[in-house]
C-alpha cells in the first residue's frame, strides 16, 4: 500500500516522534535533565517531540508543571516541531486548556479521549470538535481505548477528519481493520502510538510513528522508520527484528518505568517516577541493560 501523501496545504506529521519522558530529581522536574535529552534526540535525529503523554506522566504533572515542561522542550529542540499531549474528562477544562496550549509555537496538540466517563460516539465527536474549535494548531486524535476506556469508532474518526484542524491520529486502537480504514480514506494522516505496531502499521502505509522507545536506541528508530517510509521493507525488517525485543522489555512493565532504566543507566537522568508510578523491577533492569548493551555492540 502506497504511504499516505500530505496534500500540500496541509501540516505533514510523517516521521518519527519521541514521546518524551519527564526526568525528576528529588521529587521535582528536572529541566537540565529534559533540555539535555531533548537536544541529544535532536542530533540523533528524529522528527519531533511530544511531551506530556502518558510516557511524560502528564497526568503526575499540574498545569504550572506541564507549561514548564513544554517550554523547557520548546527551549531546547532546535527549532524541531512539538506536539503537546491533552487528555482528561472535563470539556471546559480541556478547551481552555487547549486554548491555552496554543497560544504556543506548537506543530500541534495530541488530543486523547475524555477518560473514566466512557461518552457515546456522539459525545466524542463533540469532546474533540470543542478542542479542536478552540485550538489554533493542529489536532492529533489520540485512540488509546485500553488507557481511556472507550473506543473511538472508525465512523467516529472519519467524521472527525471532516474538521479542518484535525489533521492525524495517534493510533492505538488495537484494530487494524480501523487503521486500515482510515489509512485507506487518507485524510487523516495515521501515526502508530503502538510501538510494537510501528513496522506493521507503517508497511501498512501508515506515516510514521510517536513511541516512547524512541528515547532509547534513538538512531536505530530513526533508521526503521525513514526505511519504511522509503518502502525498503527487508533492510527494514532486520532493523526491526533487531529492536523488536526491546521494544517486548521496555512494556514488560508500566511505561515509563523500562525507559527510564535505560536513560539513568546511560547517566542522562535520575531513575525516578511519580507515584502511583514506579521505577521497573530489579529483574527486569538487568534484561534491559543487557539486552541495551548487546544493541550496542557494532
Ligand atoms: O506517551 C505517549 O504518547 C505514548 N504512550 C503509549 C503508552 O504508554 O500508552 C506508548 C507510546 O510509546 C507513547
Amino acid at each position: 500500500m502506497p504511504q499516505q501523501q500530505p496534500s500540500p496545504d496541509t501540516p505533514d506529521f510523517s516521521g518519527f516522534w519521541v514521546a518524551l519522558v519527564t526526568p525528576f530529581r528529588d521529587g521535582a522536574v528536572d529541566h537540565t535533565a529534559l533540555a539535555s535529552l531533548v537536544r541529544r534526540l535532536a542530533d540523533d535525529g528524529v522528527t519531533g517531540f511530544v511531551p506530556c503523554g502518558s510516557t511524560g506522566e502528564a497526568a503526575a504533572l499540574d498545569e504550572t508543571e506541564q507549561l514548564a515542561v513544554l517550554d523547557t522542550v520548546l527551549g531546547a529542540a532546535g527549532g524541531l516541531p512539538v506536539v503537546m499531549g491533552i487528555s482528561g474528562y472535563h470539556l471546559g477544562k480541556a478547551t481552555a486548556w487547549a486554548r491555552r496550549l496554543s497560544e504556543r509555537p506548537l506543530a500541534g496538540l495530541l488530543v486523547a479521549a475524555p477518560h473514566y466517563v466512557r461518552p457515546s460516539q456522539a459525545g466524542l465527536l463533540e469532546w474533540f470538535h470543542a478542542i479542536a474549535d478552540a485550538s489554533s494548531v493542529p489536532v492529533l486524535v489520540y485512540d488509546i481505548p485500553y488507557r481511556t476506556g472507550v473506543s473511538i469508532a472508525r465512523e467516529t474518526l472519519l467524521a472527525l477528519a471532516e474538521h479542518p484542524r484535525i489533521r492525524g491520529i495517534k493510533d492505538c486502537g488495537g484494530d487494524m481493520a480501523k487503521t486500515r480504514a482510515v489509512i485507506a480514506d487518507g485524510r487523516l494522516q495515521v501515526l502508530t502510538g503502538e510501538d510494537h505496531q510501528i513496522f506493521g502499521t507503517m508497511a501498512e502505509g501508515g506515516v510514521g510513528a510517536i513511541a516512547a522507545s524512541g528515547n532509547v536506541q534513538t538512531r536505530r528508530f530513526v533508521q526503521l522508520v525513514k526505511l519504511l517510509a522509503a518502502n525498503r521493507l527487508a533492510e527494514a525488517r532486520a532493523e526491526w527484528q533487531a529492536l523488536q525485543p526491546l521494544v517486548e522489555l521496555l512494556f514488560a512493565e508500566p511505561n515509563p518505568g523500562p525507559v527510564k532504566v535505560l536513560l539513568a543507566h546511560a547517566g542522562e537522568m535520575r531513575d525516578e517516577l511519580r507515584s502511583p508510578m514506579t521505577r521497573a523491577s530489579d529483574n527486569l533492569r538487568e534484561r534491559l541493560v543487557a539486552l541495551d548493551a548487546r544493541l550496542n555492540r557494532p
